[in-house]
């Protein structure tokens, strides 16, 4: 990271990447990937609902939920975006409990579209984890506490989940046909971009953070859902998190 604000700052002083001009930025921030995911979260569930960035179109909102302050905000695609995102979320506005909530393609047979995926750990192919010098391989794992409420709420909801371990992978359009075949034989529930560096970043700082997924595609029968079913038809996965707030 190039830039590494250290002290939680001020709302009214900008990172590179997040200028909230003054609008608070709660401890609690859901983080889809895709910007209009999270104006319409904002739009469709939250109340005093304030912009509190437009930096490069990456939309960040914070308003209520039942009362309790929550925020949420894009966060692009792939880890070296979310992780700069996180990075200043947490470094210099002080966020402590970070919520993905992203679509995810799954890979073992016993899973369907819309099912929500709780991300207990995140494997990947990314060499971002390499930064933190470590003497070995390091898990990144989610938070447990978010992890127990976000299951027991699930299941209050008779929302279908599955908990276990995903893959964060740099590469959408991969050029080893064997390789999730590879991770699914393991174990890897799904694939998705961002969780590995979400997690290695709270984890680095001492905060908070999950993932919460819905399939959106499927790796071994290609069932898959539209561009607009995978911005707004998400809901379950968004009714969870936002029960976490
Ligand atoms: O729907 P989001 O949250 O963007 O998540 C998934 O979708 C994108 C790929 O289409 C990657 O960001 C992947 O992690
Ligand atoms: O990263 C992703 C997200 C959804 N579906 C996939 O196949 N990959």
């Amino acid at each position: 990271m190039s830039s590494t604000p250290t002290e939680v700052g001020s709302t009214s002083t900008p990172t590179p990447h997040i200028d909230p001009k003054g609008v608070e930025i709660a401890e609690t921030i859901l983080l889809p990937g895709d910007p209009l995911r999270a104006k319409f979260i904002a739009e469709t569930y939250l109340d005093d609902v304030r912009c509190f960035n437009e930096v490069r179109n990456m939309l960040g909102f914070t308003g209520t939920y039942r009362g309790r302050p929550v925020s949420v905000m894009g966060t692009g695609m792939g880890i070296p975006s979310i992780s700069l995102y996180s990075y200043e979320l947490i470094h210099h506005f002080g966020v402590k409990n970070l919520i993905r909530v992203g679509t995810c393609g799954a890979m073992q047979e016993n899973m369907e579209l819309y099912d929500v995926v709780i991300a207990q750990g995140a494997s990947t192919d990314s060499n971002y984890l390499q930064q933190f010098n470590l003497p070995g391989n390091w898990a990144p794992l989610s938070s447990y506490r978010l992890l127990e409420q976000a299951k027991r709420v699930a299941d209050e909801r008779g929302q279908r989940t599955h908990v276990g371990n995903v893959l964060s992978s740099d590469v959408f359009y991969g050029a080893d046909p064997d390789a999730m075949g590879k991770w699914a034989r393991m174990g890897i529930l799904a694939v998705e971009m961002e969780s590995a560096g979400l997690f290695a970043n709270a984890a680095a700082a001492g905060v908070d953070a999950l993932a919460l997924f819905t399939v959106s595609d499927h790796i071994v029968t290609n069932a898959k859902t539209t561009p607009e079913e995978r911005q707004k038809a998400f809901t379950g996965m968004i009714e969870i998190a936002l029960e976490l707030a």
